[in-house]
């Protein structure tokens, strides 16, 4: 029963699609230590081919049965247990938001390998593929437009999702202002004293914060309020007005203790808020905006309350991956990533395309969850120029014993453009060349869209490049630091 526990999963090459993985896999698997889980290269277990098919809740159990299967497959030929390696092989999985969380629940000793190439290049790689298969994810988006189109749209749609995002940065902290301070240590003493309680949002707490909402400025969010508003009419505020003088005699009690203790002012737009607050009248309600209504009219305290600690914290840590002391603090995509920086990173993993070829947003997911020692990022250009050092520092990474490797085999290229099989191979000289005239531009259109294109893209391989010289990951290919010096 524990067999499928015992070794579960070693390692995952997660990456990134089109950076020749299926090349990878066909020359390290000759490596009879090295072994796959699953029937075929991808297992696509936690992400397909879209950025929008993540499959978080898929089985954990069926994973480790796979990876069981493929580790008993290797000792029933003679292999030792212990000296076998199992693998998943999806080139999706780096650019997968819940991937990093489920392989650290899986196995916290995990080894990655990432494949990385010349993201211009990836670019086209994957739009010529997408153009070509008429099944691809992405086929009805690019059949009828050129690769230079494609780009241009592409990046003024991903510059729209991010100032988007940024804005809810912005909409967030506005939100958070307004919120109430967390009560301090002489409110709670003297809540507790006065035998009151701090108390989810109520249907007459709502009343007020309708109420100071609307003195405070004009609704910024029309049809929610609307509909929040009359919601709240018959809901909560008439009964509440009835209430009222009952209401008005406790609170002033209730005011008097607290003024006594020291812990709120006397006058002011609080007390205007308190007169009609109840229990919940005990917050400086009137700072509270509509947007805060709409929120608590939808019940949804938890969240906001959530919200509050994220803005707070983004703002003294200014985002999601802060410099301390020099070293970059990563953040993994969940729980405690502040709302806006999670839309932006949604906003590059929406295009297989061009926003799969944005390398750092993805790979900060990871070492938010596991130390650089466990992620090998090597080079597409360093595979091909010199196959043989990149399987061995592969083999090292995974821990298994070098192979003795056929160099016509793996000087073979495989699923390249006019093939797009794991398993066909072509010699380098039959892999059609890449150019303009094949992407169906001109080659001064193409030359332009590449060149937006490394502008774009430049910020983010500086990042790379950071890490290269930190030692994080393995040294970028040279050519590089040139084209998006
Ligand atoms: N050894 C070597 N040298 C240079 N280039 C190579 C090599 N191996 C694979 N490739 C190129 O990588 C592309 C295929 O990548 P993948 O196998 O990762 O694609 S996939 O994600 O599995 O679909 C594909 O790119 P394109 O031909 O541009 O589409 C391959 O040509």
């Amino acid at each position: 029963q524990d067999s499928i526990l015992q070794g579960s999963i070693d390692f995952a090459t997660i990456g990134q699609q089109k950076c020749g993985t299926s090349s990878l896999w066909n020359y390290l698997t000759l490596n009879p230590f090295v072994r796959t889980a699953g029937k075929y290269k991808e297992s696509f277990q936690f992400q397909r081919d879209l950025p929008n098919q993540a499959r978080c809740d898929s089985s954990l159990e069926r994973y480790l049965e796979r990876s069981a299967e493929a580790r008993a497959a290797a000792v029933a030929e003679g292999l030792p247990a212990s000296t076998v390696r199992v693998g998943d092989w999806s080139a999706t999985h780096l650019s997968c938001a819940c991937c990093p969380m489920l392989f650290r629940t899986l196995n916290p000793d995990m080894r990655f390998v990432v494949m990385l190439r010349d993201p211009v290049q990836r670019s086209v790689s994957r739009f010529l593929e997408q153009q070509q298969l008429q099944r691809g994810p992405q086929h009805a988006e690019v059949k009828d437009t050129t690769f230079a189109a494609y780009v241009f749209a592409e990046i003024n749609r991903t510059q729209h999702c991010l100032s988007n995002a940024a804005s809810f940065s912005q909409r967030q902290r506005r939100v958070a202002a307004a919120r109430p301070a967390p009560p301090t240590a002489a409110t709670a003493a003297a809540n507790s004293q006065a035998g009151l309680e701090e108390a989810a949002p109520t249907e007459s707490s709502r009343g007020v914060v309708l109420h100071a909402g609307m003195a405070t400025g004009p609704p910024t969010l029309g049809a929610p309020l609307a509909q929040t508003s009359s919601q709240l009419m018959t809901a909560g505020m008439d009964i509440q007005w009835h209430r009222r003088s009952n209401h008005q005699r406790n609170q002033r009690r209730r005011q008097r203790t607290l003024q006594a203790s020291g812990s709120i002012g006397a006058k002011g737009p609080q007390a205007h808020a308190n007169k009609f607050g109840g229990a919940q009248g005990l917050r400086p309600r009137a700072q509270v905006t509509v947007e805060t209504a709409v929120t608590l009219a939808h019940g949804d305290g938890r969240r906001l309350h959530g919200d509050t600690n994220t803005v707070s914290s983004s703002s003294s840590s200014s985002s999601s991956s802060s410099s301390q002391h020099g070293m970059e603090q990563f953040l993994g995509w969940g729980p405690d990533m502040p709302l806006s920086d999670m839309m932006r990173r949604q906003c590059y993993q929406r295009s297989s395309i061009l926003g799969w070829s944005v390398y750092d947003v993805f790979l900060e997911n990871y070492f938010a969850s596991f130390p650089p020692q466990q992620l090998l990022v090597q080079y597409t250009e360093d595979l091909e120029a010199q196959p043989l050092e990149v399987l061995q520092r592969v083999e090292a990474h995974i821990g298994v014993p070098h192979h003795d490797y056929n160099q016509t085999q793996i000087a073979t290229v495989y699923n390249a453009r006019g093939c797009y099989k794991w398993r066909c191979g072509k010699t380098e000289s039959d892999v059609p060349k890449m150019q303009g005239t094949a992407l169906g531009t001109s080659e001064a259109e193409f030359e332009a869209a590449v060149q937006r294109l490394v502008a774009y893209l430049r910020p983010h391989m500086h990042r790379l490049f950071r890490w290269a010289d930190e030692g994080r990951i393995s040294q970028v290919p040279q050519p590089w630091r040139h084209l998006y010096a």
